[in-house]
């Protein structure tokens, strides 16, 4: 059966660069429509040529892509000019791009309220400016603002809009909901009346915002009703609450096969599971914290925590999968925590290589230790190196490689150089390794010398000088510290998580809870250098001596 082709433009650089807090760079922007070319995307948008100075260079060196077509957008002419008179086009024009998309009013409210032009003048702008883009050569894509909301008010004149684009020429009629508000139904019996008014699907693109949290459906509705062409973004980036989710849309149409058997895409079915590393690249670019709840790119995408799940995942992944992660890129993990059983622990121990036979009583002991220190307020379904150390000590064969006979951490905040007040923290760490005594003093140091906190100082301190062990942590890091006041047991406690990494990739989270933040912090710096020395194969000192 042949599929009918469904065509991909992405507008992350240009709607999802709409989004509060987000800026590309120069760099960025580059980096990004390579990311998008690479998956296979068949148009990048890469901004508005004259907009702003970032965009008008992006579009003086524009990026070299092998499959997509580079798209510029702006906005129909203004009344009272021509087409070749009018600046807006003339930037568009000038950025060089094989195609060119316009915005323009199709609702008559915004007509007269926004634009504060007659209707008639309108439709002239919209038919002069596509026709003047086609007749320079260009592939003319027309997104037609607010279509939705106008063609509930004014049917005959959203419409008319419309047919003005498709007359002049413009490839795309792009129906936008601008405002977010319509429900996938209603699009589905808007796009029905489009293409019965004389618009084929096949000239038809879907563009719809989140903010009813169903810009997907919407977009999905839109298909089945006839569209051919999805506008999107990469992480569902955009203005307000967002554009179409590019990551949830093409695994959809790609592994669905009520899709994958009537469309194709000009993503390649290998290109998929390079999904889930581009969206967290994003994330990585704009300094985001990656969703984890992200439908197929997140990282509890195909995390099952309940007892009952984890039993029947390890019998058979299909029982609580939609799809298989590797499809995506992504990962299954089996979390420990208060909701787990038996087989989820299991599954958790033998991934850390740690084989134990079903039914062995130390099981039953883990699972108590593990519920027991969450109901003070552990988490360790996030911190996964806590939960293996907690199980190796019950397991026995877990060497103690330090015990710690006291710390100190001081914070001041003084005059200092040039008269400026400035803060100063300072630690001491007193360890016995070995039935020897170490102490190590250090104080935190960023960047240009800045104080970076009282953690930082005992981290210091604490990997200054841990004897033979030394050289085992010398390539050991923290990279993330996450505060949390939860209500374990009667009061609340502090709960700090420390990511850490090392040079070999590993990267690995620790748990500490106590009344005290810093406390707390300190218990999970320990067990985050115990944890990596257990990687490293350390023994005991005495281990060490016969080695
Ligand atoms: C639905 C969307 O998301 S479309 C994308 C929207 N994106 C952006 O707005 C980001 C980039 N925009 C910009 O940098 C600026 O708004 C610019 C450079 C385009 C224009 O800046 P300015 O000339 O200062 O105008 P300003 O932003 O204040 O107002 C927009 C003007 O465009 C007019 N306009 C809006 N839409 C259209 C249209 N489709 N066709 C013609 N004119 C339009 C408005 O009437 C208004 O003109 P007015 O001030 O004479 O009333
Ligand atoms: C064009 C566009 O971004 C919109 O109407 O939402």
């Amino acid at each position: 059966m042949t599929r009918e082709r469904l065509w991909l433009y992405d507008t992350t650089l240009r709607d999802g660069q709409q989004t509060q807090g987000v800026q590309f760079s120069l760099k960025e922007k580059r980096q990004i429509a390579e990311m998008l070319d690479g998956l296979g995307l068949d148009y990048v948008e890469g901004g508005w040529p004259g907009a702003n100075p970032t965009d008008s260079a992006f579009f003086d060196e524009a990026p070299a892509l092998s499959h997509a077509t580079f798209a510029a957008f702006g906005m129909t002419k203004r009344a009272g000019r021509s087409a070749a008179n009018d600046d807006v086009l003339a930037a568009v024009l000038n950025a060089g791009t094989r195609a060119i998309c316009l915005v323009g009013k199709t609702h008559d409210f915004h007509v007269t309220a926004a634009l504060g032009v007659t209707l008639e003048e309108n439709r002239e702008n919209i038919r002069e400016s596509v026709r003047h883009l086609v007749a320079e050569g260009r592939e003319t894509l027309f997104d037609a603002e607010h279509f939705f909301d106008g063609f509930a008010a004014n049917r005959d004149y959203a419409l008319a809009c419309l047919h003005e684009a498709h007359a002049a020429g413009a490839r795309w009629i792009v129906l936008c909901d601008t405002n977010g508000g319509t429900l996938p139904q209603d699009i589905a019996s808007a796009v029905a009346a489009v293409i019965e008014s004389g618009i084929p699907g096949e000239r038809l693109g879907i563009h719809t915002h989140d903010d009813t949290g169903m810009a997907v459906a919407g977009t999905l509705a839109a298909v089945e009703a006839g569209v051919r062409q999805i506008q999107g973004t990469l992480n569902g980036l955009g203005e307000r609450c967002g554009n179409a989710n590019l990551t949830s849309l093409i695994p959809t149409l790609l592994l669905k096969p009520s899709y994958a058997e009537r469309f194709e895409t000009g993503v390649p079915p290998e290109a998929l599971p390079g999904i889930t590393r581009i969206s967290r690249k994003l994330d990585d670019i704009l300094n985001r914290v990656p969703a984890k709840t992200a439908p197929y790119v997140g990282g509890s995408a195909f995390a099952h925590k309940a007892g009952l799940h984890a039993s029947a995942i390890l019998k058979d992944p299909s029982t609580y999968e939609h799809v298989e992660p590797e499809l995506v890129g992504n990962e299954r993990i089996v979390p420990m925590s208060n909701q787990a059983g038996q087989s989820n622990l299991r599954r958790r121990l033998l991934e850390a290589g740690i084989e134990v036979e079903k039914g062995d009583p130390r099981l039953a002991e883990i699972l108590d230790e593990v519920k027991r220190r969450e109901d003070v307020g552990y988490a360790f379904d996030t911190a996964q190196a806590s939960f293996e150390l907690l199980a190796r000590r019950t397991l026995g064969g877990m060497p103690n490689f330090f015990e710690i006979e006291r710390y100190r951490v001081i914070v001041e905040r003084r005059r200092g150089a040039g008269g400026r007040m400035e803060c100063h923290s300072e630690a001491v760490v007193v360890l016995s390794i070995g039935g020897e005594t170490t102490l190590s003093v250090s104080e935190s140091m960023g960047p240009e010398g800045s104080d970076q906190g009282p953690v930082n100082a005992l981290s210091k301190a604490l990997a200054k000088d841990l004897g033979p062990y030394q050289p085992l942590i010398e390539d050991m890091r923290l990279v993330d510290f996450k505060v949390r006041i939860t209500g374990g047991g009667v009061e609340a406690v502090t709960r700090v998580i420390i990511d850490s990494a090392d040079d070999q990739g590993r990267r690995w989270s620790t748990v500490g809870v106590s009344p005290n933040i810093v406390d707390a912090s300190f218990e999970a710096l320990c067990d985050a250098v115990r944890w990596k020395l257990a990687q490293e194969g350390a023994t005991t000192m005495a281990g060490l001596a016969a080695e």
